[in-house]
């Protein structure tokens, strides 16, 4: 049976951050601040620090020389503590949680720490020579995929509405590819997402693992659950586990690209089999992962810069156009051409009340008119952008060829006066991994979808979204059209005064 949007809702309440367990390629323990006493610890705490570690006691031997400089850490505003324990042949994390200390301990392996930083110098030095995004986003994949080991690597990158596409990817062959599919948002939840934006790398050794229980499961002085927010053994939710086994992996990692503090993509390790990556080379993908992220920031301020200038040009134009002529409808309607471009459109109309002109490829009069009504109608001071009018205005599909993309501008909050660029229907397929709408309900729980076979999905009725640039630039044309407007009112008032 398909399941609902409410149980995708519930799905995206599952408290993954408080799980109460660890995956099983580290161990963990918490500290109290204060008489730095062990209050909790995983059940596979001893396989890694030996008989160090007990709760209701201070860590001993080489763990009381750890645990002294954890504290010297403690009182610095550093977010988290990196360290070795040589003897043991660890590798630990301690991070503040919830007024405690949280420990996190790995068998020490993998890449010494001067082989990453030339790799890295490697990377960074490609990235640079590279010109453009996906040339970017591809040289990533392909130095992650080497540096890993993992089968396939991709580049993820999220829509405005949280849906996932595959950019760029790198692989051995071992899996299939999924270049260029499409993913529905409810594969990686909000809270999924909200966690990631802070804790930005996470590792699935082998999907098969079975779970280790922190004890005891809460804290004993507060009764809360232990906060695994910013760890990483964190053990993940079964359902994505699952969804996991579906999709023919045994291992991933993910590591958060965060371009102007929002979560842009994920670069998606995965693996056939079980396989592991350690400390040093997780460390050096997730500097890979800003690197690129920094280089995502550049390029889209250079390019919507870029468009600025262009539209600005046009904008410039139009205002000398209109400054000359004494009436600003009629100066724009005699230059479609630049009226049309000043925010890349097809078509464009202005009404002010009975007065319609219209330019390109706009629906026929009745049409507008609707719309003008139902605009008028909406809670919009300054302007409303849409790529898909009959979405929001039913009425609209029957001229979705010309104007599934409507940006109007508002000139007057008392009376029908709009400016409105159109956009025409672009019809395309979209390639989805599986049917995005196919989600299991049984016995009495969501399942992820078993297939991710390319699953075609005709989009109709949907413009190129509006960019920034072009709305913007629409506001700066609505601006001077205010300003002249209101100048004409003064004059009007002088003169009949
Ligand atoms: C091929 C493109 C691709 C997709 C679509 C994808 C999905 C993905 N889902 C992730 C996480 C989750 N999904 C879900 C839930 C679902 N996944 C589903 O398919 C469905 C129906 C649900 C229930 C809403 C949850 C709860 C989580 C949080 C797991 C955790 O960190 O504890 C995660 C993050 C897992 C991680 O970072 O460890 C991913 C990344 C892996 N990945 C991909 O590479």
């Amino acid at each position: 049976m398909n399941a609902t949007n409410d149980d995708l809702e519930v799905c995206a309440r599952e408290p993954i951050h408080i799980p109460g367990a660890i995956q099983p390629h580290g161990a963990l323990f918490v500290l109290r601040p204060g008489d730095w006493t062990v209050v909790q610890a995983s059940q596979n705490i001893a396989d890694f620090v030996n008989d160090d570690v007990r709760c209701g006691e201070k860590p001993r031997a080489l763990l009381a020389q750890v645990t002294a400089n954890i504290q010297t850490w403690y009182q610095t505003p550093e977010p988290a503590f990196v360290f070795t324990c040589p003897e043991l042949k660890l590798t630990g994390l301690a991070h503040r949680s919830d007024g405690r200390v949280i420990v996190e301990v790995e068998k020490s392996e993998g890449l010494p720490l001067d082989e990453a930083f030339t790799a890295l110098r490697a990377f960074t030095q490609r990235l640079g020579a590279e010109a453009g995004i996906d040339r970017s986003l591809h040289t990533t994949a392909e130095f992650i995929q080497i540096l890993t080991g993992f089968d396939r690597v991709l580049i993820y990158r999220f829509d405005d509405e949280w849906n996932g596409h595959v950019v760029a990817q790198a692989g051995n062959g071992n899996l299939p590819s999924y270049l260029g599919l499409r993913f529905p948002a409810s594969d990686i939840p909000a809270q999924a997402r909200a966690l990631y934006a802070s804790n930005t790398l996470r590792i699935i050794p082998d999907v098969n693992y079975r779970p280790v229980p922190v004890e005891p499961t809460c804290d004993p002085d507060t009764g809360k659950p232990l906060d695994l927010s910013h760890s990483q053994l964190r053990s993940v939710s079964p359902l994505h586990l699952e969804y996991m086994k579906n999709m023919g992996t045994g291992a991933s990692m993910s590591v958060s690209i965060m371009v102007e503090g929002g979560l842009w993509g994920l670069i998606s390790c995965h693996s056939a089999a079980a396989h592991g990556v350690s400390q040093p080379i997780r460390e050096t993908c997730d500097f890979v992962a800003q690197s690129l992220a920094m280089r995502i920031g550049a390029l889209d301020r250079a390019e919507k810069a870029a468009r600025s200038l262009e539209l600005g040009a046009v904008t410039s134009r139009l205002l000398a156009i209109m400054a000359a002529a004494p009436d600003w409808k009629q100066a724009l309607a005699a230059e479609p051409e630049a009226l049309m471009s000043q925010v890349g459109s097809s078509g464009a109309a202005i009404i002010d009340e009975d007065e319609l002109i219209a330019v390109g490829e706009a629906p026929p009069e009745t049409d507008i008119r609707a719309l003008a009504a139902w605009l008028s109608e909406q809670a919009a001071d300054e302007y409303i952008a849409t790529s898909c009018l009959p979405s929001a205005l039913e009425t609209a599909e029957r001229f979705a060829a010309v104007a599934s993309g409507v940006l109007a501008i508002r000139i007057s909050a008392f009376r029908s006066q709009w400016l409105i660029w159109f956009r025409p229907e672009l019809v395309k397929t979209v390639k989805w991994g599986g049917d995005p709408h196919k989600h299991v309900q049984e016995s009495g729980r969501i399942h992820p979808r078993k297939s991710f076979d390319a699953w075609r999905e005709l989009v109709r009725m949907q413009s190129t979204p509006w960019e920034e640039a072009e709305i913007a630039a629409a506001l700066n044309l609505r601006r001077a059209i205010v300003g002249i407007v209101l100048r004409k009112a003064e004059e009007l008032a002088q003169i009949t005064s």
